[in-house]
């Protein structure tokens, strides 16, 4: 602020001493325009800008401050000193107020992580007692309040509340908790006590991942921030190349040649496409979806292919038995202590179906010696009796089972249960499709992304389910390395494919994918192979993140376009004498600005006009009333991101 006030003060002086030096020669101007104000303004308003010059010179990079630095080095040296001191001027307020936009980007996404409470109420030996959040450890029950913060991820074992979870899913309705419900460290309890058995605690909760993601975008560089980089670097040896053109052709006019090099600003993409990556990312984690590093939400704006898994994805996967079929001989109770037995060990929805099914006749299940799973197709498990194999008709077959019987009337998945070579039988597993599942494929289609769907599970049950959400291009039966293969196909054929999935059978497809994500609920290996991960289940939130995605991308390439233009325009501009050094640093300066603006606008609960704001409230922080005006142009209505 001091260096800034200086340089306007030395330039005014420099104005008012010498208002007209337009006829004198070079020498003369030199000598009369030296004072020892304007050299004490350029040396402590240009320091900052002289530094960075030189650090890019011994880095050998081509940077912004580079030229500008030639530039106001090569006015002072041929007598300009006033347009070497307005220059300097124009570039230490572009700098402080692109510094503050972008510090402001990042502190509203900060803001938006609210820290986790330090202090929290925990439940020891039966009293509520009050201990630092260090003392927490997966298991301890830690009561919250009504009003207070949840501290921890992990299930409620008692009382009841609603929970205000829009920190972490986005859903801006509170949800009810009862025992058994989920709770989020980072969400608001609004009405009564609960009491939640921490399960995830610090960093390693939702929250905890939404705030590392985000330091983590933060460091990492996108493709597409290198490339504004490298543009910038172009945009630099252009100007200067015109430059050294325009000296020639003008037999020396030091004025335009100035012009043409102060005119060409780029810091508009250097700058704004960080900072557009780091909006998107956070206005992501806001809804619901936490994106593991600005690649990806790169990529997420180009993808025109989607590729849905059916169990878990599109449908609950907490699906139901529906009906208990043994065969000749056998008790459903046989049936079901077979199959509990074998699926004891299950990650797998059908699994978990199977036993909770078994539990509701009191079925329990046996001890057993020895566990595998084959992906896509079953289990074999061995108790005291021998081996049991639980899965689809092709693993039966693969174990050497005789005929499955026919397809019935019933409309499920059918999982087979067979001991040592013999079918048991089998039974009808339901699933329900996820409402928001329609509505989501609906507005992928509205998007012009193509939206197909892959599933291990038979094509009676994958032509349902598809035909019920409007998908036509269906593949059943696929193993996990088949889904991996029609993946790698999709990718071949030039098109850039978003795999959206949750079980293990779907990690190696959500590794290859040009994006993967993984449901909130999906398995672990899922969660950790995706790209992307959902928060909660609703695929809808996903379709929104595309959404968004493409939202980011725009910019960042509207931002990129817009800054060459102006440059071109400009550098035309300052060649033809239309404009001289001071209205160039003016275009520089103000175009950049209004890039990286257009980048402030992902930042979450960032419009255009709250950016103008907060330049309004900082422009009259120096003690001009001329933001007031700005403010007051927000709009009226405003939305958030849902
Ligand atoms: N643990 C299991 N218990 C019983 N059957 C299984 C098990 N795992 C796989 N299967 C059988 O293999 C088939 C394919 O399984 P996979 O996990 O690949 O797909 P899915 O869960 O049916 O559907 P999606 O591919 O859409 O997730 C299942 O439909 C089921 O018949
Ligand atoms: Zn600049």
């Amino acid at each position: 602020m001091f260096r800034i006030a200086l340089t306007g003060l030395c330039a005014l002086a420099v104005w008012l001493g010498f208002p007209d030096h337009s006829y004198i020669s070079f020498a003369d101007q030199f000598y009369l325009n030296f004072s020892w104000y304007a050299l004490i303004g350029l040396v402590i308003g240009g320091w900052p800008l002289f530094e960075e010059a030189w650090e890019s010179i011994r880095k050998r990079r081509m940077t912004m401050e580079l030229s500008m630095g030639i530039a106001v080095l090569a006015a002072a040296y041929t007598g300009y000193f006033f347009v070497a001191l307005i220059i300097t001027f124009f570039v230490l307020i572009a700098e402080v107020l692109e510094g503050m936009t972008l510090e402001r980007g990042r502190r509203a996404i900060r803001d938006l992580m609210a820290l986790l409470p330090s202090e929290v109420q925990l439940r020891r030996d039966g009293q509520v007692v009050t201990a630092g959040i260090g003392e927490v450890t997966p298991g301890t029950l830690v009561v919250v309040a009504p009003g207070a913060r949840v501290p921890v991820d992990g299930p409620v074992v008692s009382g009841n509340s609603f929970v205000d979870e829009s920190r972490i899913t986005g859903e801006s309705m509170p949800v009810e908790k009862i025992a058994g419900s989920y709770a989020y460290a980072g969400t608001v309890n609004q009405s009564g006590a609960i009491e939640i058995r921490a399960e995830r605690v610090g960093r390693a909760t939702s929250y905890g991942q939404i705030l590392e993601t985000v330091e983590e975008a933060e460091r990492s560089r996108a493709p597409v921030q290198r490339l504004a980089d490298r543009l910038a670097g172009y945009i630099v040896y252009v100007a200067l190349g015109f430059a050294a053109f325009e000296y020639w052709i003008t037999g020396g006019d030091v004025n335009s040649t100035i012009a043409v090099i102060v005119v060409a600003g780029a810091c508009g993409v250097a700058a704004g496409t960080p900072l557009a990556i780091l909006g998107g990312i956070g206005r992501a984690a806001q809804m619901g979806a936490i994106i593991k590093g600005g690649v990806h939400l790169e990529t997420l704006g180009k993808v025109d292919t989607v590729v849905l898994d059916k169990t878990g994805t599109l449908t609950f996967g907490r699906p139901e038995v529906s009906h208990v079929l043994p065969a000749e001989g056998i008790t459903a109770d046989e049936l079901l202590r077979a199959a509990a037995t074998a699926e004891a060990l299950s990650e797998h929805p059908l699994g978990k179906a199977i036993i909770a099914e078994a539990a509701s006749h009191g079925v329990t299940p046996l001890p057993v010696s020895g566990f595998s799973y084959e992906p896509g197709r079953g289990i074999k498990a061995s108790d005291a009796e021998g081996a049991i194999y639980v899965g689809n008709a092709a693993w039966m077959t693969a174990n050497g089972v005789g005929a499955v019987p026919e397809e019935g009337a019933f409309v499920g998945t059918r999982v087979f249960i067979a001991r040592e070579g013999r079918l048991l039988g089998h039974v009808v597993v339901e699933d329900k499709v996820r409402p928001e599942a329609r509505q989501a494929v609906e507005k992928l289609r509205g998007m012009n992304i193509d939206v197909q769907l892959l599933t291990g599970d038979t094509a009676q049950v994958a032509r349902r389910v598809a035909a019920d959400l409007g998908i036509t291009a269906v593949e059943a039966g696929l193993l996990p390395t088949e889904k991996l293969q029609r993946i790698k196909a999709i990718k071949a054929s030039g098109r850039t494919v978003a795999m959206v999935g949750d079980g293990v059978n779907d990690a190696p497809a959500l590794a290859t994918a040009s994006v993967g994500i993984a449901m909130g609920s999906g398995t672990e290996v899922a969660r950790e192979k995706a790209d992307i991960v959902l928060l909660g289940n609703d695929l809808m939130r996903f379709a929104e993140t595309v959404h968004l995605a493409r939202r980011t991308r725009k910019i960042i390439w509207f931002n990129f376009a817009g800054t060459v233009t102006v440059d071109i325009l400009g550098i035309a501009a300052a060649m033809a004498g239309w404009i001289g050094p001071v209205e160039a640093a003016m275009i520089h300066t103000g175009s950049e600005l209004a890039f990286i603006l257009n980048s402030a606008r992902l930042v979450p609960g960032q419009t255009m006009a709250n950016g103008f704001k907060s330049f309004g409230k900082s422009i009259q922080g120096w003690g001009s009333g001329s933001g007031a005006g700005l403010a007051s142009k927000r709009p009226a209505a405003e939305h958030g991101p849902h």
